[in-house]
């Protein structure tokens, strides 16, 4: 079982690959600047043990699944840790710790159909939770088990519903996307969901969020959004760590944050983290 905490605090910055190549190990945790300091190399072994910790897909060598392990993802980081965890199939790393006290808890990536034809990967995404206002759930789920809580669905819609605050980085890994695919995409699925949630599809809503996403903004490879549900259900959006806006709507933010932790979301396997990490989170 791969067992990871640090009692000291690395300062290697989150790696943006500008060239993933899934096929090598190397590019997908560090850069060969850093290559060369032992210290560096320590740290490249920690990514690559964590990405296949937080893989939906990436086969064991022993034949055992370490993310199906019980200890929780964000219990392998201590809060001070500037360290990365790697999407093996993209390459793109994601901080471990997000605002000072957002932790991942699972790694995804978001595939979609080209002309009905070929599926191309369009972006990795990171789920991260607020510790604190996670355990805030603790008195009405402490006494139920992580394993049991994994499938209470009561405890999952609270997730979706309460005042927690939560971010899902999305970070491009396909590089032509024009900003008007990136509207359609959202008014597509995030449409599907204010649809599921309120019986509308709520366009006046949908209008604003996706008129967030400006014709004259780039998002070539690389590119970050972070949505963020804050305090009050307010959403807010910001497009390579720059806010573009904010919208208070608690059925906005339930909206978008299904797709990725949602029953019907985007990668299952990484939902299967998320759901694990939150259940733990509520137990420690
Ligand atoms: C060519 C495909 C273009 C797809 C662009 C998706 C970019 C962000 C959309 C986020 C919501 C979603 O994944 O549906």
């Amino acid at each position: 079982m791969v067992s990871l905490r640090f009692p000291f605090s690395f300062s290697r910055p989150p790696i943006r690959n500008p060239n993933p190549n899934p096929k090598s190990k190397a590019s997908r945790s560090f850069s060969p600047a850093i290559a060369a300091a032992a210290a560096a190399a320590f740290g490249v072994g920690m990514s690559l043990a964590v990405s296949r910790k937080l893989s939906s897909n990436q086969p064991d060598p022993s034949g055992q699944k370490p993310w199906r392990s019980e200890a929780p993802l964000w219990a392998s980081f201590s809060l001070t840790a500037a360290e990365t965890s790697v999407e093996p199939r993209t390459g793109v790393a994601f901080p471990t710790v997000l605002d000072g006290s957002r932790r991942l808890l699972g790694i995804g990536l978001r595939k979609k159909n080209l002309f009905g034809l070929k599926s191309i990967d369009v972006y990795a995404f990171g789920v991260y939770a607020d510790e604190g206002d996670v355990k805030k759930l603790s008195e009405k789920y402490g006494s139920i088990s992580a394993s049991e809580l994994k499938d209470n669905k009561e405890f999952f819609a609270d997730i979706l519903d309460q005042d927690l605050r939560v971010t899902v980085r999305l970070q491009m890994v396909y590089g032509r996307l024009s900003i008007q695919s990136v509207r359609n995409a959202f008014e597509e699925s995030v449409g599907s969901r204010l649809q599921k949630f309120s019986g509308s599809k709520n366009e006046e809503l949908l209008k604003r969020f996706t008129s967030l996403f400006k014709d004259e903004q780039k998002l070539p490879r690389g590119s970050t959004i972070d949505l963020s549900r804050e305090e009050g259900h307010t959403l807010r959006t910001k497009i390579d760590g720059k806010e573009v806006g904010s919208i208070q709507s608690k059925l906005l933010c339930r909206s978008v944050l299904d797709l990725y932790i949602g029953e019907d979301s985007f990668d299952k396997a990484a939902r299967e983290n998320v759901v694990r990490g939150l259940a733990s989170l509520v137990q420690s």
